[in-house]
């Protein structure tokens, strides 16, 4: 997947911006310190998934004092082009493809798929579980319609459940319906997240001492509230629903479940969190992100878009050599650096623009 036209109509420090790219080519964003490169990154971010990674306040994105913005983009997948168009008013979000209305966000999320490495993600490890199940659930969404709909029917059966936990009378009976229809979901939500941990982990195994000098053994454990070894699943879920009733009644909250679920990521069988350095963790996380774009590639047979922010400011000119060599050569790649880049690192296609306060510049000397 490729983005070959971007326009940007007052979103962050851009006023009327328009940039063309090339496939599998890597785009390097160079500047000065907030000149403008990260904005540039969250604006293709934010055509994939509807949001930043910066903000949830969507009037932050807007340029100062305007009052809407607008991004465009023409993107390759699988040799066609898509047309997208999203614009902000008000806080409102209009989507349209082909200039036709997309009505659901749903239909749009994922037309562009992007992974993203941010300074930000270090905190991934030491976060609350949360943080984790989103990182997996958003990938999983991406590529999984019915683990989309399994988890959507989840959460909305999990609402109910906490809701009738909350009524003067609970009625046990209905609780009961609720916790038999969530075990169904429970059942399909954890295998494809095992799975999915599973195949990553495969993958990270491999990546990871490209980036590490260590000859550290790097796994992940799925931490769920059922021992998932059990023969009979479904039997064992309700086993603990039963062991939990009376303290889901005391609290009058849904005390497990798949939305209590973490993953723990650990190196030689510590958590990433207890014992990491900072550049393993980095590692880790590179090791995890190219995974991802391979399973996406595996799956869907192209690589997705690949967003890498500020990642060489703390790698060492070993490491940043070695993550441009490991780069897929079919794969679009944005990488900005406030640092010079020497053209002589890449051996593929590369193209270096310099950002100055909301303006781009392609910069053709070698
Ligand atoms: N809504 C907005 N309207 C106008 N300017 C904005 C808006 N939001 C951010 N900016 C400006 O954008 C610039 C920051 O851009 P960006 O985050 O892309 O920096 P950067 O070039 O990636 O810098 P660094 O190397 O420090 O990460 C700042 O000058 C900031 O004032």
């Amino acid at each position: 997947m490729n983005i070959r036209k971007l326009k940007f109509y007052h979103f962050r420090n851009y006023d009327k911006a328009s940039f063309s790219f090339d496939e599998n080519t890597i785009h390097v964003l160079q500047g000065k310190n907030a000149q403008g490169k990260t904005n540039i990154v969250e604006g293709i971010y934010f055509l994939s998934l509807l949001r930043s990674f910066r903000t949830n306040k969507l009037a932050h994105l807007v340029k100062h004092g305007e009052a809407s913005f607008v991004i465009e983009a023409d993107v390759e997948s699988k040799g066609r082009i898509e047309e997208l168009k999203v614009a902000v008013s008000d806080s409102k979000k209009q989507l349209f493809r082909f200039n036709d209305p997309v009505a659901k966000y749903s239909s749009f999320v994922g037309m562009v798929n992007a992974i993203l490495f941010c300074p930000d993600d270090m905190t991934l490890f030491s976060d609350a579980p949360a943080a984790r199940r989103k990182f997996i659930d958003m990938e999983l969404i991406k590529l999984s319609k019915s683990y989309t709909a399994t988890l959507s029917h989840y959460q909305k059966l999990l609402k109910e459940r906490n809701q009738a936990l909350k009524q003067p009378y609970v009625d046990r009976s209905l609780l009961d319906v609720y916790t038999r229809q969530m075990i169904q979901d429970q059942k399909i939500i954890i295998s494809q997240r095992h799975r999915f941990l599973d195949e990553l982990m495969e993958k990270v195994r491999t990546l990871y001492p490209f980036f590490s000098d260590g000859q550290e053994r790097m796994e992940a454990r799925y931490e769920t509230f059922v021992s998932i070894e059990e023969d009979d699943l479904q039997q064992a879920m309700r086993a603990c629903y039963e062991k939990t009733l009376e303290r889901d009644l005391q609290y009058k909250n849904t005390q497990i479940g798949v939305h209590k679920d973490d993953f723990v990521f650990l190196l030689d069988g510590v958590p990433l969190v207890e014992a990491a350095s900072q550049g393993q963790k980095r590692s880790v996380l590179l090791a995890l992100k190219l995974g991802l774009a391979q399973i996406v590639y595996e799956k869907g047979g192209q690589y997705p878009i690949l967003l890498l922010d500020d990642v060489f400011s703390e790698l060492d000119e070993s490491r940043r050599r070695k993550l441009i060599a490991m780069l897929p050569e079919t794969m679009q790649i944005f990488i900005t650096s406030a640092e010079p880049i020497p053209k002589s690192w890449f051996e593929r296609p590369v193209k270096f623009y310099e950002i100055e306060n909301g303006k781009i510049k392609e910069d053709l000397h070698e």
